[in-house]
């Protein structure tokens, strides 16, 4: 019996072939080195070529079935190539990500395969999973459109279908007219015949003088490959010098390099490679340089390219977008690494005018439509959008725990819980949704109107006795709290209100049945972590403190994290109440070094406090001190010649008050970029767009104003 499967396999995939689409292939054994091996046999046999991944322990047994074989932890350096089949051996967790990025480098009528134990003891969630991802998996396998399912050691055939239609490939650029002047011979190395229009697109916006080019679409739609085709285009046309070339790691941009290399090559442009580290890292000629360097590192130019752009962050793209005269970036809207159509828009405003946004359809590797991408994008649900809402004011609104196992039988609930989950974070990716529905430590609250979810938090149980690798709050609190080990939370991981339904007291609506929650479980806090400061105000409105902020930034969103938290017990109180203290301390004394990177408005809501968090003011005034302020309060001196004094007076009133307390918003970012972090007033003129002149006088304001409470006090 067992030897029929095999046969039955080679079938399915010479039908397969035949359909032109890819497929997937899921094998269970007791040995899944054993059963990977078999598959490789097969697809080396059917293919040629077959790429494996597998752990360490199982790699001896694999090498001489695969022509390719790598650590899962290889896949990020495999994503630039192309294979026909490849097979991962997985005898414990499976990580979405990994099976959503193996894909991506599969061609049209070629396969992906997981060797995984028995059915009956699969655990794609790993050892302490609840189980909920292997009973949503196997649902999924049930809706797939091109699949075969299998036990080889028990011979059993569960399920193979096939698609009814043949693929059509996507339309090429031949016979394609362009408006554009763009050299006949570089629109015919465009891959698809979508790719051939947005580059003609782009030539001719540019022409016009265009200032930014905006590319979208889903991932393997040949984006950054058009980046490559306008890079030729602008080089061949001696239209720039020196480009900076930036996205978040040098892996992203070896198809930009390959396709602009290839395109040079064709229009006849001399031109030389400059590799580093083992990849490209520029392409350059006699007047051109198109140079890569990491997001953190990049100096805007004349024309700046950016792949990838939501991996970069839209603080950063903000920060090129200012300085760079003119830009061209792309975006991938719905990947395996994540993204989002929120981001999309964000980034599209960050944008300077005129701007041309251009959307890639066709997928590059396969045919459109393909089976296999359909099943990992409503499987992940990477295009996962926020649903209909329903009609307000709605006749019950009930708080609720919602059971993980029962979710997992519901893909439409889940996939509304999930579309409104997603907008609390810029880039969301396939290991997201496992990890909501199986993480052991973590719960799921949603808020129904009239039954349908209107607002979610997904939240994780943490302590000092939680796994290293599952706890951040215990960590960031126990800096500055010798008792936080002690205490026990829960961390809201993400927290999200419909779109059509913010700012009308949902989201705390939730979040204080999260807290009732959280209290009857018995637990000293309630935290949350996130890189956004413009949502500090919901945190302090519900009663957080900030008790973290990050002095790094994230290296590829250059945003600063931000830890708060809300006591709830006497424990609590006593953690909370120290970190949040000794933060707002460290803030203060800190500014200039640590927090120096902030930015004025992000440092300055940090800042904002609360009058619970009141503390010892630093030492008063000298003799000395006070005359220069007479001085300066004269009119015979200028303000930075009291610059001492004022920060002495700030960082006091601050202490003494829990907080940044001057109203007016933009004398705060004034006093906390120029007092406390130091910064140049030319420099904090153009980043609040403040004439110099009047940040001059609002600090004076401010200096009198201190000053008479000081003399008061
Ligand atoms: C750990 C994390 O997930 S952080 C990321 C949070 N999630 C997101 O950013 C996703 C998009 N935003 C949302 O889903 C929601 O707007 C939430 C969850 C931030 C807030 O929920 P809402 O129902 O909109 O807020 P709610 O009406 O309860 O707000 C109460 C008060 O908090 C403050 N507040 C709420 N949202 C914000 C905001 N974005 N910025 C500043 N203050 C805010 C306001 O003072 C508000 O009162 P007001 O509307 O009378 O001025
Ligand atoms: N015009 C082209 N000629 C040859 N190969 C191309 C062309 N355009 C893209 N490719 C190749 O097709 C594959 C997918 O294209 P590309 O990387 O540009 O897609 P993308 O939309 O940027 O997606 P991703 O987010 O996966 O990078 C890459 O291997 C790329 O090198």
């Amino acid at each position: 019996m067992a030897a029929s499967i095999p046969a039955m396999l080679r079938n399915w995939l010479d039908e397969l072939r035949a359909t032109g689409y890819r497929g997937l292939v899921v094998l269970h054994s007791v040995s899944p080195v054993y059963a990977g091996g078999l598959l490789a046999r097969i697809f080396s046999d059917v293919y040629g070529d077959v790429l494996c991944l597998a752990p360490r322990e199982a790699r001896e047994g694999l090498r001489s079935e695969c022509s390719r074989l790598e650590s899962p932890g290889a896949i990020d350096r495999l994503l630039g190539t192309e294979n026909s089949s490849v097979v991962l051996v997985v005898p414990q967790l499976l990580r979405p990500n990994l099976l959503a990025a193996a894909a991506e480098t599969v061609r049209g009528g070629g396969v992906v395969a997981l060797a995984v134990p028995p059915l009956g003891e699969w655990q794609p969630g790993g050892r302490d999973s609840i189980g909920a991802y292997r009973r949503y998996l196997v649902n999924r396998l049930g809706a797939a459109r091109a699949l075969f399912w299998a036990d080889y050691d028990a011979g059993i055939l569960y399920r193979q279908a096939l698609p009814r239609e043949r693929a059509s490939p996507p339309p090429g650029p031949e016979g394609y007219r362009p408006r554009s002047p763009v050299h006949r011979r570089l629109l015919e190395a465009a891959a698809t015949l979508d790719q051939a229009r947005a580059l003609d697109e782009i030539v001719l916006h540019l022409r016009r003088r265009g200032r930014s080019v905006f590319v979208t679409g889903d991932r393997g739609r040949g984006k950054s490959g058009l980046l490559g085709l306008v890079a030729a285009y602008l080089a061949a046309s001696h239209m720039v010098g020196f480009v900076p070339v930036t996205a978040p790691s040098p892996g992203s941009v070896q198809g930009f390099f390959r396709v602009l290399d290839m395109a040079l090559e064709r229009l006849g442009v001399r031109h030389w490679a400059i590799e580093r580290g083992g990849f490209v890292a520029g392409v350059a000629g006699p007047w051109f340089h198109f140079r890569y360097h990491t997001p953190d590192r990049v100096e805007p130019g004349a024309f700046t390219i950016i792949d990838e752009a939501a991996a970069v962050g839209p603080m950063r793209l903000r920060r090129l977008a200012s300085r760079s005269p003119r830009l061209l970036a792309a975006t991938t809207i719905h990947g395996y690494e994540g993204s989002g159509r929120v981001l999309a828009k964000m980034i599209e405003a960050i944008l300077p005018e005129p701007r041309l946004v251009v959307g890639l359809e066709h997928p590059v590797r396969y045919p459109p439509g393909d089976p296999l991408e359909e099943w990992l994008y409503e499987t992940f649900m990477l295009r996962a959008e926020a649903p209909r809402p329903p009609s307000w004011p709605p006749e019950s609104l009930d708080a609720v725990e919602l059971d993980r196992l029962r979710l997992a039988d519901d893909y439409a609930t889940l996939a509304q819980v999930y579309g409104i989950l997603v907008q609390a974070h810029y880039r969301n990716e396939p290991d997201d949704l496992a990890l909501i529905l199986d993480a052991p430590h973590h719960r799921l609250y949603a808020l129904l109107a009239d039954g349908t979810p209107v607002a979610v938090v997904d939240a994780s149980l943490e302590s000092g006795d939680t796994a290293y690798e599952a706890r951040i709050m215990p960590d960031l609190l126990a800096q500055a709290s010798p008792r936080a080990m002690e205490a026990r939370g829960m961390r809201v991981v993400r927290i999200a209100v419909h779109p059509e339904l913010q700012r009308r007291g949902l989201g705390s609506k939730l979040l204080s049945y999260v807290e009732e929650q959280a209290r009857s479980m018995g637990l000293d806090w309630l935290g949350a972590v996130f890189g956004q400061p413009d949502v500090l105000g919901f945190w302090r409105r519900n009663g957080f403190h900030v008790v973290y902020v990050s002095p790094l930034p994230s290296k590829a969103t250059g945003e600063h994290n931000i830890a708060v938290a809300k006591p709830l017990t006497s424990l609590g109180y006593e953690v909370v109440y120290t970190a949040a203290r000794d933060m707002l301390r460290k803030l203060l004394l800190a500014g200039h070094s640590l927090y120096r990177g902030l930015t004025a408005e992000a440092y300055a809501a940090v800042l904002e406090g609360s009058p619970e968090l009141a503390q010892q003011p630093l030492a008063v005034l000298t003799e000395e001190q006070k005359h220069r302020l007479r001085l300066v309060l004269e009119g015979r001196l200028d303000v930075e010649a009291v610059l001492d004094v004022l920060w002495l007076l700030l960082v006091n009133h601050i202490l003494s008050s829990g907080g940044l307390r001057i109203l007016e918003e933009k004398d705060r970012w004034i006093a906390a970029a120029r007092v406390l972090q130091g910064k140049t007033m030319s420099d904090i003129a153009a980043g609040l767009r403040v004439p110099i002149q009047e940040a001059r006088e609002r600090l004076r304001h401010l200096l009198e104003r201190l000053s008479k409470d000081h003399a008061a006090g």
